[in-house]
Formats: C-alpha cells, structure tokens, sequence
C-alpha cells in the first residue's frame, strides 16, 4: 500500500504520530505537508496531497489539519477523491468497505496520537467491499463529478 500524508499548519504537531503510524505498519509515506506551524491554506495541501492519487503514485491518503473538515472538504472537491472524517475506527474502516474512501482526514485539535493509529490501520486494513449495491452507489458519485 502506496500512501500519502498531508497536513496543514493546525495538523503538523500530529505529523510525527501519523508517519510514526504508518512506519509501524512497514509503510514509508509520501509527504507532502508543511514542515512548521507558520499558516498554510488547507485546500494547497489537500490538492497536492490528492494529485499524488491522481497521478497514480500513491493509493491512499491521510490529511490533517485543525479538526479534519476542512481538508476533507478540500478532498472531496477534486476528482477521484473520497474523503471522509476518520475519528473513530468504526467509521475509518466502514468508509472503505462501503464507500471505497480513498483519503482519510483527521483533526489534531480533535484526537489523540493513539486514536489516530487506531484509525489509520482500520482505514489502511480494509477493502472495499465486492457487493454490487456499494459498486453501484460508488459509480453514481463518478457519475456526480460529471456534471
Ligand atoms: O481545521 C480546519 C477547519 O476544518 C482547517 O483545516 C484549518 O486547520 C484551521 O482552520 C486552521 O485555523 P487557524 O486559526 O488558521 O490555525
């Protein structure tokens, strides 16, 4: 699993426990969050982190910012992109299975480092289910992005 981390200046006292996270998974994120807490806009991060999707070089994401909503709002304006709220693992796992979620954002105002790896190896561990009603629900918000 190829994944990519962003965060803006709200989310970087999180960076180290998500990249902490994903290390004790094996995985070695792409980054491409800000390195301080001097402000950046959120939705420069969720881009950047989101065309690393696009481009086919990384096949999930995990943002973060103050509380998770404004990177998820971000996400979800570009295409190809489902991103969801992941502040508890119930959601983070349910997110791909049902609704193939492929960014996950969370809040650093909000959780705890130990919450956020919860949620993270839910969201990473989970499979996006073969029924047909969840394929076909996924197709219709393609069909969205459309028009
Ligand atoms: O958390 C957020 C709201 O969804 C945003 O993504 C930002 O992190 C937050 O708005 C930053 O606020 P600040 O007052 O500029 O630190």
């Amino acid at each position: 699993m190829r994944v990519v981390i962003g965060n803006d200046h709200a989310g970087f006292s999180a960076k180290a426990a998500v990249t902490a996270a994903l290390r004790n998974l094996g995985i070695e994120p792409i980054d491409r969050g800000t390195d301080s807490d001097a402000p950046v806009d959120f939705p420069v991060i969720s881009r950047n982190v989101c065309s690393a999707i696009q481009e086919g070089l990384a096949d999930r994401a995990i943002l973060v910012c103050g509380t998770g909503v404004g990177a998820s709002m971000a996400a979800n304006r570009i295409p190809g992109i489902r991103a969801f709220v992941g502040h508890d693992t119930y959601s983070a796992r349910q997110a791909v299975e049902h609704d193939d979620a492929n960014v996950m954002c969370l809040g650093a105002w909000i959780i705890g480092p130990e919450l956020m790896r919860l949620s993270i190896e839910a969201f990473l561990s989970a499979e996006f289910s073969t029924s047909e009603e969840f394929r076909r629900r996924v197709g219709m918000l393609a069909e969205m992005e459309k028009r």
